[in-house]
């Protein structure tokens, strides 16, 4: 276990106040061109990211804190992240919605599965389940062994 990945402590600024609430799922605003799009998008990196802003300038607290919790367990964005901010497109902020069918942004997919929102990615850091997948995907290095005196 990376001790830096463990003992950083997380920024997680709280959201002061809820924007929208999510459409209902009887609304459909997934054209079949955009579900198509979707398709090839979240296979377009190993971790594709919807979030509110980017990952240099979120304008929402949980797509901060799901950046936060990527950069503590050592993640290269330049390499392995592509972020897709949803405040610039209304279609993808609620197509990604329906697609996924998960209500709220932040959205995480890890080589093409949906993996969870930020209170999902949070759990999986505590519990060491997201270091795990990350190093079953190659995204971080494993851990060498801790070595005993
Ligand atoms: N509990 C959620 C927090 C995210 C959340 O509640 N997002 C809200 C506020 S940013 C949202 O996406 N609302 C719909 C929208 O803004 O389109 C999670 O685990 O990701
Ligand atoms: S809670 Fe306000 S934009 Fe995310």
């Amino acid at each position: 276990m990376n001790a830096f990945r463990t003992t950083t402590r997380l920024a997680f600024a709280r959201p002061t106040f809820q924007t929208r609430i999510a459409a209902p799922m009887s609304v459909r605003w997934l054209s079949d061109s955009l579900r198509q799009k979707l398709n090839e998008d979240v296979k377009s990196s190993d971790i594709v990211l919807f979030m509110k802003g980017t990952p240099d300038q979120p304008m929402c607290g949980f797509s901060r804190a799901t950046v936060q919790i990527l950069q503590v367990q050592g993640v290269d964005f330049d390499k392995h992240v592509k972020a897709f901010n949803v405040l610039a497109d209304d279609d993808l902020r609620e197509g990604i919605k329906e697609y996924s069918e998960w209500p709220t942004i932040p959205q995480v997919y890890v080589k093409g599965e949906f993996v969870g929102g930020c209170d999902i990615m949070l759990n999986m850091h505590q519990s060491g389940d997201l270091e795990d997948l990350l190093v079953k995907e190659n995204i971080v290095p494993a851990e060498p062994e801790a070595t005993k005196d």
